[in-house]
């Protein structure tokens, strides 16, 4: 059958709630998402055996995106698809993947992890999967409380099967963390399996229709075979046949931080069509006393709150895409017994991730800013794009331990160049800035991308003087690493936004040249914008590192409010470009008609409060009081 996706799955009434989700409890919050969670996914399965077929032009990311709009929290299958599946893809073998990859499969999966006692230091990870030769299974065990499963999407009543990540013990010998296959539930039943304790964990900000969950295993025995075993393996006698590269098995989180960042640039694009739609219809004080009330759009701080999250939401695009392109050549690399590149991707998608993650949550706590009062109702949904964007700067790597990561490269180029020692070309920068190789200041996209390297330069070697200072102060390198670790980390902020600058004013010069002029125009607007912003952002590291004056300044502050005055006759258009459907928005404020009090209304008369008349609370509990002291 040939299908238009978004008529098909817009038709599907039961995926539709009439009852908005903030009214249900958490059980029934769970149970209606689930119900549609598996319309979507047989949705799913029929594109994916080619019983149905797409006929408009963008369809995964549609089928993706169209699911914001009918969880209007999170699918709780989100991991099962995005994690389950793709680790399988990734970690197993070709006869494994024969097997658990069937469109048909019977398995629910999730991505088992973290413990209570131990998320960001996997090291740590308690939970043993011990050898048995005897019977060529291995044992699952949770040791302790600390190490019970705690978090993970989909675990706490839906997931009949699991990827956990456990300590490899053979013959005595700890080889480390490596993924095994579990089934934990019957697939018939769904009852819990003899050894296995599993349960939901609970209401969270946000994320509460994936039911994470929390699960133990007591010496519950797998096949040697349910070993993840593409990159390594454990053989029938308990031969141990390392990887070839020790952090392979970390390649999921890899893979996932980099798809997080198109995803935020996603949520990011949906918060500024709310709030830019919404301020274009608000109209509130004159700007001239004798005037009528203006669209808040003119007022030139509304400017500089919004267009910064449209073009954020361009740049995490760009970039997203860009990481997702390295990371296919660097997959294709590996594949070729090639590690070379893996950790300047493991260092790209660390910063990258983090600070798109903070950047996202911040401007959409921005854009709900920038709405007043109504930005606060639920019926906005920016409160949700915010609880469901800033669970991205803790899961799949916390903020600060990303950024330390990705740290530990600069630090060792930054010691090369210390020791006058070969650079890669994209730090030749280090050398420059130690040998006072300083370019006069440009009020440029491309001055402004030289003075953010020079920040990196300065940062880097600020930090690395300290860990110096530190270690000749006797501390041992773990110790001096914790005490530097504030600088280290500011060093990988200042790196991840000179990356973003570069490779979004680069993009968009390319870009340029294969669109309209009049187009060209404007994308080359927001790219500066964006630069301009950061640079006034960060005038003071400018000042610090690079050869910038207090009259650039003043200079680049001109530029960037000229930048808002060119870009406000286009605002609605551009977040009209991103093409958000309004079931998708979910949005009273943010429709593509405009009307937001009448939609406020009619959301507000849903309100179960309005069903009666009067509540009964008040014969319970107001009126004794109320009449009382009338007597
Ligand atoms: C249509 C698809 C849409 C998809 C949308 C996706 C949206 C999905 C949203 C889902 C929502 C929620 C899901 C959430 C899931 C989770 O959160 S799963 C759990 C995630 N957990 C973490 O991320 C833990 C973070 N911690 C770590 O990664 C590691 O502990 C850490 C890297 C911090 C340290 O590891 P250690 O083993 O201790 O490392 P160490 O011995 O110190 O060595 C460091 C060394 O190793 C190199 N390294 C580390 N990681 C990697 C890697 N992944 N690849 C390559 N190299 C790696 C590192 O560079 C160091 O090298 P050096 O040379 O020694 O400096
Ligand atoms: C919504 C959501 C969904 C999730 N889904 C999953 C899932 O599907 N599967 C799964 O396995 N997990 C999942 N997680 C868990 C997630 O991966 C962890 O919460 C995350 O890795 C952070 O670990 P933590 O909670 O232990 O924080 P901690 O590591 O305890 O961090 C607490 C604080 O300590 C600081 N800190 C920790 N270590 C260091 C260090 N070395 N240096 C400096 N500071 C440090 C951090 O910066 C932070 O400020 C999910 C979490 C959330 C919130």
């Amino acid at each position: 059958m040939m299908i238009h996706t978004n008529n098909y799955i817009l038709n599907i009434k039961e995926l539709w709630d009439d009852v908005p989700e903030e009214y249900l409890s958490h059980k029934e919050r769970y149970e209606n998402a689930i119900k549609k969670a598996f319309i979507v996914l047989k949705v799913l399965r029929q594109l994916h055996t080619g019983n149905i077929q797409i006929t408009d032009h963008r369809t995964p990311t549609n089928v993706y995106s169209i699911q914001d709009g009918i969880f209007r929290n999170v699918n709780p299958l989100l991991i099962h698809i995005g994690l389950f599946w793709s680790t399988i893809a990734a970690q197993a073998s070709t006869e494994q993947q024969a097997e658990w990859l069937q469109p048909d499969s019977s398995m629910i999966g999730t991505y088992v992890q973290t413990e209570l006692g131990h998320g960001s230091f996997i090291r740590g990870i308690e939970t043993t999967a011990t050898y048995d030769s005897t019977t060529d299974e291995f044992i699952l065990h949770t040791p302790r409380l600390s190490a019970y499963k705690w978090w993970p999407g989909g675990l706490g009543n839906t997931a009949n099967a699991c990827l956990v990540m456990a300590q490899l013990y053979i013959n005595g010998t700890c080889h480390g963390l490596h993924i095994f296959l579990a089934q934990i539930r019957d697939f018939d039943t769904h009852k819990p399996l003899p050894g296995i304790k599993v349960g939901e964990i609970g209401p969270k900000m946000g994320f509460n229709t994936a039911d994470n969950g929390f699960l133990g295993f007591d010496n519950h025995r797998i096949p040697r075979t349910n070993m993840l075993m593409k990159n390594v393996q454990v053989l029938r006698d308990g031969t141990y046949v390392k990887p070839k590269h020790d952090k392979l098995t970390y390649g999921s989180m890899l893979l996932t931080r980099v798809t997080l960042i198109s995803d935020l640039a996603y949520q990011l694009s949906k918060a500024a069509t709310i709030a830019v739609r919404y301020s274009a219809v608000r109209r509130q004080s004159p700007i001239k006393s004798n005037e009528p009330e203006r669209q808040i759009l003119d007022f030139v701080s509304q400017q500089h709150k919004l267009f910064i999250t449209i073009a954020s939401s361009h740049v995490y695009r760009v970039v997203g895409l860009w990481m997702w392109n390295s990371h296919k050549r660097v997959t294709a690399d590996i594949h070729e017994g090639n590690m070379g590149q893996l950790p300047e991707l493991h260092a790209l998608a660390c910063c990258l991730k983090a600070i798109s993650s903070r950047d996202a949550s911040a401007l959409v706590e921005q854009c709900r800013l920038a709405c007043g009062g109504h930005g606060y109702m639920m019926a906005s949904n920016l409160p949700q794009i915010y609880a469901y964007t800033t669970a991205a700067v803790t899961y799949e790597g916390e903020y600060t331990v990303l950024l330390l990561q990705t740290a530990r490269y600069l630090v060792k180029f930054w010691r090369l160049a210390a020791e006058h020692k070969p650079l890669p070309q994209n730090f030749a920068y280090f050398e420059d800035y130690i040998k006072k190789n300083f370019e006069q200041w440009r009020n440029s996209p491309e001055g402004i991308i030289e003075g953010f390297k020079a920040i990196v330069a300065g940062k880097t070697k600020a930090a690395y003087d300290t860990l110096q200072c530190n270690l000749r102060n006797g501390r041992e390198f773990e110790e001096a690493w914790n005490m530097a670790s504030v600088q280290l980390t500011n060093a990988s902020e200042a790196y991840a936004r000179s990356l973003l600058c570069e490779v979004f004013w680069k993009e968009t010069v390319q870009l340029s040249t294969k669109v309209s002029k009049s187009l060209a125009i404007v994308l080359e607007q927001l790219a500066e914008l964006y630069l301009m912003y950061w640079a006034l952002e960060k005038h003071g590291d400018l000042l610090l590192y690079s050869t910038i004056s207090r009259n650039d300044i003043e200079a680049l502050q001109s530029r960037y409010e000229e930048l808002l005055a060119l870009i406000r006759p286009n605002a609605v258009g551009l977040v009209d470009a991103f093409d958000i459907r309004d079931e998708v928005l979910c949005s009273t404020l943010g429709a593509y008609d405009g009307r937001v009090y009448e939609r406020m209304m009619e959301e507000a008369s849903k309100s179960p409060l309005n069903e009666d008349v009067v509540n009964e609370s008040f014969h319970k509990y107001i009126r004794p009081v109320t009449m009382k002291n009338k007597l």
